[in-house]
């Protein structure tokens, strides 16, 4: 089943055709690696299907709806949930309150309930609270409830923000460069966690990545992107010997 699709789409800023013409199938279950240059337009690429940017043309279909011009939150209590490059945690919360704060929106109380603590806010309360620290479980990370997150090493807080996203149900993850910072021992850990949580949650998990040896590892499949456009696409060994991506983007050498 076809969770996500892009169809021609395209984003100009100004003169900067950062995204032209954009064909992409992701299924069910499946992990989609997207590779390319810097300024390749990769971030842009997340930035639409997130809503934070609008496509100029095209559709971005989520189960088989178009989702163009539809806010990013509304676009995140759909089922897309992204990560970025640079940590987005919030430094005063604890790990558990980062992640609570991601579920604030979905909670079912009402602002009365808010403003009087009414046994149902409690209650809801109580029930986001179990559902988050079984989150920060999936992520190895319940025993750091109560630590702030700006205390832990890198690979913890990069862990931290997929349990954030696992909060809000995500069906399907982006994943801006989950390895950047990280130290090999950490890449391993990720990328262990990425392919459990796909195997686990049936989760359809895009993630675009420097580093080609964890790209390769885990990808089903690899779109490989050069200034916009998508030059090529496939099994990671296909791509690794497609003459246009040696060229346009390794200058000569895939291997890894
Ligand atoms: N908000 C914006 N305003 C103007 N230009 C932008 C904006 N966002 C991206 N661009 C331009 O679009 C192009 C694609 O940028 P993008 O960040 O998507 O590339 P990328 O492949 O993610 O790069 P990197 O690997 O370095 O993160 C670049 O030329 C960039 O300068």
């Amino acid at each position: 089943m076809i969770k996500l699709e892009l169809k021609g789409v395209s984003k100009n800023f100004g003169g900067v055709k950062a995204v032209q013409n954009y064909n992409l199938k992701a299924e069910e279950g499946q992990i989609v690696g997207v590779i390319g240059p810097n300024g390749a337009g990769k971030t842009t690429v997340f930035n639409l299907i997130s809503g934070i940017y609008k496509a100029d043309t095209g559709e971005i279909l989520f189960n088989g709806k178009d989702i163009v011009g539809q806010d990013q939150f509304d676009i995140s209590l759909l089922g897309i949930s992204r990560t970025f490059q640079n940590i987005r945690l919030f430094k005063g919360l604890n790990c558990l309150e980062n992640v609570m704060s991601a579920t604030d929106a979905v909670s079912k109380y009402n602002l009365f309930d808010a403003f009087f603590a009414t046994p149902r806010k409690r209650k809801e309360e109580a029930r986001q609270k179990a559902w988050c620290l079984e989150c920060l479980k999936r992520v190895d990370m319940d025993e750091y409830a109560l630590e702030n997150p700006a205390n832990l090493p890198y690979g913890y807080q990069r862990r931290l923000e997929i349990a954030r996203a696992l909060a809000m149900r995500a069906q399907v993850l982006l994943l801006d460069e989950p390895a950047a910072g990280l130290n090999p021992s950490e890449v391993v850990d990720i990328t262990n966690l990425i392919k459990n949580l796909r195997d686990e949650y049936a989760l359809t998990i895009m993630l675009i990545e420097h580093r080609l040896d964890m790209v390769m590892s885990i990808s089903d499949v690899i779109y490989v992107q050069s200034f916009g456009e998508i030059i090529a696409c496939g099994t990671p060994a296909e791509v690794q010997r497609d003459p246009k991506v040696i060229a346009a983007y390794l200058g000569g050498d895939m291997s890894c």
